[in-house]
C-alpha cells in the first residue's frame, strides 16, 4: 500500500481536517492544527507531503521519526500539530487495514469507559453556577473553567476575590456534588499564582491547569510545594523532549498532552507511558473536534494513568460548528453520565461525513482568539 495524496479542510469553527489517501482505497482522518493558526499548519502538512506520498502507511513509526528528524528544525506548535494530524490519520488507515480499532493495536482496553468533563462559563467565566447545573442534568459531574480574566503580574485584592468567590459560589451551590478544574490558561504570572492558590485551597478545586505559562515550567516544583491542589499542563508542550523536564523537576499532578499538537498518537502514547513512571496522571487536552476526541480516546483507553478527559462539546469556541456536526457515527459519541464508551469502529473509530467537511470547508473562518490588554493599554494574556 501507498500513501498517493494529502487534502486539508479548514472548517468552522476553528478546526482543520486532513484526509491522507492511499493507493487501495483506503483513507485515514486526522486533525492537525492550532487554534488560531489554521494556515500556518495547513502549509506545513503540504511541507510533509513530498516526505510522505509514495510511501507506506504502515510504517508509522518510520514515517514520524523522518518528520521529526529529517528536516533538520523540529517541535514547537506548528510542526508538531502538523506531525500530529498525519500520525492520527496513519493510525486511523492502519486500524481500517486490520478491521480494528486503534487500541486493539496497542494492547486493548485498559478500562471499561473513560471519565470526561465539560467546559462551564466562557472566556470570562460567567454563569457558571447555570452551567453546572443545566450539565448536571445531563449527568455531567465534572467540569472545566477559567479561574480568572486578564490578571496583572501583581494584581488586586478585588481580582483575588472575584476569582475565590466564583468558586465559593459553586462549593455553596453543590456542595461535594461536582468537581471542577481552574483553568489559569497562562493568564497568571508565579507571583499572584501563589496568592490565587493559598485563597482557592480551602474550595479543594481538582486541580489548577497551566497554572504559569508553560515557559515558566521551573516554576510548577515551587508552586506545588506551596499548595496541595494538583497542577496541570501539557496543551502548550509539543514532545516528549519537553515533557521530560517537567517530568525531571516535578511539580505537575496531571499532565494534558493535546493530541493534535504533541505529534499524535505515537508521541502522546511515550508522554503517557513517561507520566506513569512519575506517578502522574494524563487528562489529554482536547478544545478541539472529533477526530482530535477520538485519537485522545485511543491513547486514553490503553493508559493506566489516565483520568480525564477534556471534550468540547458546547465549549464557547464552537461558535458556527460542533463537535459531531461532521461525524456520521455520532451514536459511538454518546456520553452517559460524562462517561463515554471504546469507540467500536476500526480505525480512529470516527466516520467522517466528508461532504459535510467540503461543504463547510467552502467558507472556512480564521478563527483567532481576542487580544486582551490591560487597564493600562500593555498586552494581557488571554
Ligand atoms: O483547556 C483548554 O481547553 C484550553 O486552555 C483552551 O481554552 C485553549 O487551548 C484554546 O483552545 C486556545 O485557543
Ligand atoms: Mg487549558
Amino acid at each position: 500500500m501507498k500513501i498517493t495524496k494529502l487534502t486539508t479542510y479548514r472548517i468552522p469553527p476553528r478546526w482543520m481536517l486532513l484526509k491522507i489517501e492511499t493507493d487501495e482505497g483506503v483513507t485515514g482522518w486526522g486533525e492537525p492544527v492550532i487554534e488560531g493558526k489554521a494556515r500556518t499548519v495547513e502549509a506545513a502538512v503540504h511541507e510533509y507531503a513530498p516526505y510522505l506520498v509514495g510511501q507506506d502507511p504502515s510504517r508509522i513509526n518510520d514515517l514520524w521519526q523522518m518528520m521529526y528528524r529529517a528536516g533538520f528544525y523540529r517541535g514547537g506548535a506548528i510542526l508538531m500539530s502538523a506531525i500530529a494530524g498525519i500520525d492520527q490519520a496513519l493510525w486511523d488507515i492502519k486500524g481500517k487495514v486490520l478491521g480494528v480499532p486503534v487500541y486493539q493495536l496497542l494492547g486493548g482496553l485498559v478500562r471499561d469507559k473513560m471519565k470526561t468533563y465539560s467546559w462551564v462559563g466562557g472566556d470570562r467565566p460567567a454563569d457558571v453556577i447555570e452551567g453546572m447545573r443545566r450539565l448536571r442534568e445531563a449527568g455531567f459531574d465534572t467540569f472545566k473553567m477559567n479561574g480568572t480574566e486578564e490578571l496583572g503580574i501583581i494584581d488586586s485584592a478585588r481580582k483575588v476575590d472575584q476569582a475565590v468567590q466564583r468558586v465559593a459560589e459553586i462549593r455553596s451551590a453543590f456542595g461535594d456534588a461536582v468537581e471542577f478544574g481552574l483553568d489559569f490558561h497562562g493568564r497568571v504570572a508565579a507571583p499572584m499564582a501563589k496568592v490565587l492558590l493559598r485563597e482557592l485551597e480551602p474550595f479543594r478545586p481538582l486541580f489548577v491547569e497551566e497554572p504559569v505559562l508553560a515557559e515558566q515550567y521551573e516554576v510548577y516544583r515551587a508552586l506545588a510545594d506551596h499548595t496541595a491542589i494538583p497542577l496541570a499542563a501539557g496543551e502548550r508542550m509539543y514532545s516528549r523532549f519537553e515533557f521530560k523536564h517537567v517530568f525531571q523537576q516535578g511539580g505537575l499532578s496531571i499532565v494534558q498532552p493535546d493530541l493534535s499538537h504533541a505529534g499524535g498518537i505515537t508521541e502522546c502514547l511515550k508522554i503517557a507511558a513517561m507520566a506513569e513512571a512519575y506517578d502522574i496522571a494524563l487528562a489529554p487536552h482536547c478544545p478541539l473536534g472529533p477526530v482530535a476526541l477520538a485519537s485522545c480516546l485511543q491513547v486514553d483507553f490503553v493508559s493506566h494513568n489516565a483520568v480525564l478527559q477534556e471534550q468540547s462539546m458546547g465549549i464557547h469556541y464552537n461558535q458556527g460548528g460542533e463537535v459531531l456536526d461532521y461525524v456520521k457515527n455520532k451514536e459511538d459519541f454518546k456520553l452517559t453520565n460524562g462517561y463515554i464508551q471504546p469507540l467500536p469502529k476500526p480505525g480512529l473509530g470516527v466516520e467522517i461525513d466528508e461532504e459535510r467537511v467540503i461543504e463547510a470547508s467552502r467558507n472556512a473562518p480564521d478563527w483567532r482568539n481576542p487580544v486582551w490588554r490591560h487597564e493600562d493599554g500593555s498586552i494581557a494574556e488571554w
